[in-house]
């Protein structure tokens, strides 16, 4: 189980670009912390960090009490602005394809696409969805292997009213049972969270 992230004393760079430097912060279970800040702060590149898919400069990222390679293999979740789906695949079998891959079943596959409205476009390529629909495929996989770290980019930007509230639904239910949401956002999450502003 993963009780806390804490990041300290962070600095990244892209290119020869500082984007930011001496960031700190302390996500425990049951809680939210959005990331603010201007375009090009450095918010998608600190979740990347985060994940492990970008080296910081300086600083450090602790996954309490657990390896950072097991934390992140086995504890987390990222849902970044490309969604990560192949184009030519139906929906059902990306979504099944995906939460295989992160130790889920195909019940749980079916379960999250029911919970996120999918079950009508399952038989689809996925480059026929509208981009809402592209966003809520990217999602099911949060509930279809649960993991205690969502890291989020924009999650909410292509979702309508209803799957917006829908979403901010799952995710206090993910908050009470104790698990973490870092998502980088411009506008604020329908769920209580912390603001860290990016690269101030
Ligand atoms: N591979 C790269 N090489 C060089 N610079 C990069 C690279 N990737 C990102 N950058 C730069 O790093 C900066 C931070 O990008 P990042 O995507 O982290 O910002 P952001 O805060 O998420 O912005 P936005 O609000 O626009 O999504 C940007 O200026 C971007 O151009």
């Amino acid at each position: 189980m993963l009780r806390a992230v804490l990041i300290k004393d962070l600095a990244i760079s892209r290119g020869e670009r500082r984007l930011f430097t001496g960031l700190n912060l302390h996500l425990d279970a049951g809680e939210a912390v959005e990331l603010t800040g201007r375009n090009g702060a450095g918010k998608t590149s600190l979740l990347r960090a985060v994940a492990g898919l970008l080296r910081p400069e300086a600083g450090e990222i602790v996954f309490a009490d657990l390896d950072p390679e097991a934390a992140r293999a086995e504890h987390l979740h990222m849902v970044g602005h490309q969604d990560g789906l192949k184009s030519t695949r139906t929906a059902w079998e990306e979504l099944r394809f995906q939460t295989l891959w992160c130790g889920g079943s195909p019940t749980t596959a079916r379960q999250a696409a029911e919970r996120f409205d999918l079950v009508r476009l399952l038989d689809l390529e996925v480059r026929r969805l509208s981009a809402g629909q592209r966003r809520r495929l990217a999602l099911a996989r949060l509930v279809a292997s649960p993991r205690t770290l969502w890291l989020l980019d924009e999650p909410m930007a292509p979702l309508d009213a209803g799957h917006r509230l829908a979403f901010g639904a799952l995710m206090a239910e993910h908050l009470v049972g104790g698990g973490m949401i870092l998502a980088a956002v411009h506008d604020p999450l329908p769920v209580a969270a912390r603001v860290v502003e990016v690269g101030a």
